[in-house]
């Protein structure tokens, strides 16, 4: 079965690349990316392409190219299930904020909704392609849904995973380490629904690297790979505590276990903790699935490595209080980086919020600069957490477009997020225009110790013992 038209339900961090991906590398297959939200819709369609809802290195040349070619954005859903073969679901997953497994379990209502739509609208059969994360077994839930509130045609349901990460994404969606897709090969059309989706990755996946499974070891594995990513986060930085305290530093450690092979050198970097809308919603959900099987030991097993990251956070912020003579009440700290990580304008579970919040409860006063996050976004980041009020927030925290003004009479700065940009500053000019002593505390470990300590910071960096 040949697929000439994809329909993707969500027009987000992954239904935009992923799709505009899938567009350069199949020009004959006509894809419509359809969301509710009219602005982010109206977003993807602007010419202005510095201003894409989603910033990935790369990403807009490929919007360039595909637009109107093959690759389309819309608000009309109806239309564009209709006309698809293969409908990707790709809405957000979120925890659940309310009923049972609040805080938990993963909110599956978008998903439910997108199931109703494609049964109401779909004349003709069609694939229904799970790319959103979801719990194992949502599959059978989606099958139910199509099958009853469908107008009797055929659905076959495939788990298709992502696996991209932010600020990474064209790159790892165009070489991927594996693309995985579970679908049921017992029955005929399973097979054809399978081989479809192999084929339409077989235009740029090496064959070797496109897995098939079964449907439930399809939806585990996107879980299991991001507990078991973010449980190295944690491994690390629970080493970085321990590398503080007894003058070992967790960058030789780190090199030191990732020259074993079967440990492996990636994913070993200290932070001030994880962050991004994935591993704890994920491992969240994997620690409520584990929980309604009854299966205590390993739900307990895997919400550790959450409350590492809560932790690894925390104490960073309570060392710089610590270190500022217990106090940071109105002293201005300035924030070097917002984002989850580096190249991306994502903000969602970013370590800096948590950091953030703690020391406004601490009354310091904050100065952030990030090259790429919005000041909308910080302040609604602050605001989300009604924590303060928003006018409270918006007095005790600014935002500079200018890195230098940002650290301008600065009691301490903090590196929040890994951007390349921060290791050629010119640190003397910024110590000049600082309190003394001043402080730099690098949560990311990008800065060089001995340069910045011959400058004259006191310098403390994540794992790094005196
Ligand atoms: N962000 C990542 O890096 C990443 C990577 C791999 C997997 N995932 C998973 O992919 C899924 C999507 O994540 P995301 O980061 O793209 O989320 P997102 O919030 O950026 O995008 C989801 C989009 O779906 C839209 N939507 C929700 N309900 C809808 C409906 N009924 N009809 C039409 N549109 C609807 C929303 O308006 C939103 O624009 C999640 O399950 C997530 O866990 C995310
Ligand atoms: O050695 C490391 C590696 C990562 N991080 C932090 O971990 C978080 C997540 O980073 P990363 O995994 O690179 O980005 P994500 O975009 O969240 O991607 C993860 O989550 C996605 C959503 O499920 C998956 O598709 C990806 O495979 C998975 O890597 C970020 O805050 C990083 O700064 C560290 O602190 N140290």
């Amino acid at each position: 079965m040949k697929i000439t038209n994809i329909c993707c339900i969500g027009a987000g961090y992954v239904g935009g690349p992923t799709m505009a991906v899938i567009a350069k590398q199949c020009p004959d297959i006509k894809i419509t990316i359809v969301d509710i939200n009219e602005a982010r819709i109206a977003a993807w369609n602007s010419n202005n392409f510095n201003e894409l809802p989603v910033f990935e290195p790369g990403l807009a040349d490929i919007i360039k190219e595909t637009r109107e070619r093959n690759l389309y954005f819309s608000t009309d859903i109806d239309k564009a299930i209709d006309n698809a073969d293969m409908i990707f679901i790709s809405v957000n997953t979120p925890t659940k904020t309310y009923g049972k497994g609040k805080g938990m379990a993963a909110d599956l209502k978008y998903i439910e909704i997108c199931a109703r739509q494609i049964a109401k609208v779909a004349k003709q059969n069609k694939i229904v392609v799970e790319k959103s994360t979801l719990p194992v077994r949502t599959a059978s839930a989606i099958k139910s849904i199509l099958d009853n509130t469908g107008n009797g045609v055929q659905f076959q349901i495939l788990s298709n995973p992502e696996f991209l990460a932010e600020g990474t994404a064209v790159q790892d969606l165009l070489n991927p380490d594996r693309v995985l897709i579970g679908g049921d090969a017992s029955v005929k059309e399973g097979m054809v629904a399978i081989q479809a989706l192999v084929d339409i990755y077989s235009n740029w996946v090496p064959k070797e690297k496109i897995l098939t499974t079964n449907v439930w070891s399809s939806e585990l594995s996107k879980l299991t790979a991001n507990a078991f990513l973010a449980q190295r986060v944690s491994s690390i930085n629970a080493m970085s505590e321990i590398c503080e305290k007894t003058g070992a530093d967790i960058n030789e450690v780190s090199k030191a276990i990732g020259m074993d092979s079967r440990i492996g050198s990636k994913f070993l970097n200290a932070s001030v903790g994880f962050g991004g809308s994935c591993f704890q919603k994920d491992i969240l959900n994997l620690v409520y699935i584990a929980k309604s099987y009854d299966l205590n030991e390993v739900a307990n097993y895997w919400e550790q490595v959450i409350l590492m990251n809560e932790h690894q956070k925390n104490r960073f912020s309570d060392n710089i209080v610590n270190t500022l003579y217990n106090t940071v009440s109105g002293k201005k700290i300035t924030f070097l980086g917002w984002a989850f990580k580096k190249d991306t304008n994502d903000t969602r579970e970013s370590a800096a919020i948590k950091v953030a919040d703690n020391l406004l409860n601490e009354q310091a006063k904050i100065a952030v600069y990030d090259p790429k996050v919005s000041e909308k976004r910080i302040y609604a980041d602050l605001d989300d957490l009604s924590t303060r009020s928003s006018d409270e927030n918006k007095n005790l925290l600014t935002i500079n477009k200018d890195p230098y003004k940002a650290c301008e009479n600065s009691h301490a700065i903090a590196i929040l997020t890994e951007w390349d940009a921060f290791k050629n500053y010119d640190w003397k000019r910024i110590y000049k225009n600082m309190q003394k002593p001043a402080f730099v505390f690098d949560g990311r470990g990008i800065l060089d110790k001995k340069e910045l300590e011959e400058i004259g910071f006191t310098f403390y960096k994540i794992g790094s013992g005196k």
